[in-house]
């Protein structure tokens, strides 16, 4: 199904993701702030965080296990994600946005009910404590830019019934952006360490400047996109069908340099 044309000029809104890499380093993720800062008009950020959780649960003896990209999540886990993405990660960027004039505010999934997602019920895969997005409060979400608040998304959501549940931090990005592409001209841009999609994830130079859903399939089945790339694209195609019409994934530069190679998605 192709997005449908846009008739009415709506507000332009930017959605950034940045990845676990990013965070974990401190001079790329203050580079990246310092970037994100400088965005003009409306903006939300959406972060991750999966290294920083693995790490920490690998310290206290827990068995970190990831499939297609998304973590395995049982109590023990939940508790580990939601100390790391909702307390430190979170907190740590909304006072360095601070810091470059941004009036961020956290958020998980629960505050303001802003996302509710339903426990995955995987036939298969028993996912624990991970959720699929069901609902956003768009107008709650209208209301924080209208005033000028730079909301910032963990990847943490709820079930309207006080369970909080773990939600890949890309789907949060292209949730947020699907509801959101009923009031504003979404940008959704997915920044990681590398410079975009690549035909072989170790060469920085392959990058491919456009991938639509053949493309896509093709690399996939050869394995030469795989791990945490897979839920990225499947995302990206995902909010394309649904009416999100501007999506790159690169290196965060290309916020502020508008000729940095990248990878532009395609349906
Ligand atoms: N073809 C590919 N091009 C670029 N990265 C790829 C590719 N295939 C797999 N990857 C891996 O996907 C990772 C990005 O996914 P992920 O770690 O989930 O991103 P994020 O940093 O946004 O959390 C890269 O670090 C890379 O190791
Ligand atoms: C269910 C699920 O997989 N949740 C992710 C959320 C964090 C995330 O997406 O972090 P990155 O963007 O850094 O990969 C996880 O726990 O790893």
């Amino acid at each position: 199904m192709s997005p449908k044309p846009k008739t009415q000029n709506l507000k332009s809104l930017s959605i950034i993701k940045i990845g676990g890499n990013i965070i974990d380093n401190p001079t790329e993720l203050s580079q990246f702030l310092s970037d994100f800062s400088k965005i003009e008009g409306y903006k939300i950020l959406v972060h991750g965080g999966g290294k920083s959780a693995t790490k920490m649960a690998e310290s206290i003896g827990l068995v970190p296990q990831m499939i297609d990209g998304r973590r395995i999540t049982d109590a023990d886990m939940l508790e580990v994600v939601v100390m790391i993405y909702a307390g430190q990660i979170n907190k740590n960027i909304v006072a360095q946005l601070q810091a470059n004039s941004a009036n961020a505010m956290g958020f998980s999934g629960a505050d303001g009910n802003l996302i509710q997602s339903d426990k995955r019920n995987d036939a298969t895969i028993n996912y624990g404590f991970v959720g699929d997005v069901k609902k956003v409060n768009t107008n709650l979400l209208e209301t924080l830019l209208s005033n000028g608040i730079v909301p910032v998304f963990c990847a943490i959501t709820h079930d309207g019934k006080g369970q909080l549940l773990n939600t890949n931090a890309d789907t949060i990005a292209s949730e947020l952006a699907i509801a959101l592409s009923k009031v504003f001209d979404i940008t959704l841009n997915y920044c990681f360490e590398k410079p975009g999609v690549l035909y072989d994830a170790e060469d920085d130079s392959s990058v491919i400047e456009n991938i639509n859903q053949e493309l896509y399939s093709k690399l996939k089945a050869q394995k030469a996109i795989h791990s945490g790339m897979i839920p990225k694209l499947d995302n990206c195609f995902n909010s394309l069908s649904k009416g999100v019409q501007k999506i790159k994934i690169g290196h965060h530069r290309m916020l502020q340099d508008a000729r940095a190679i990248c990878t532009s998605i395609e349906l």
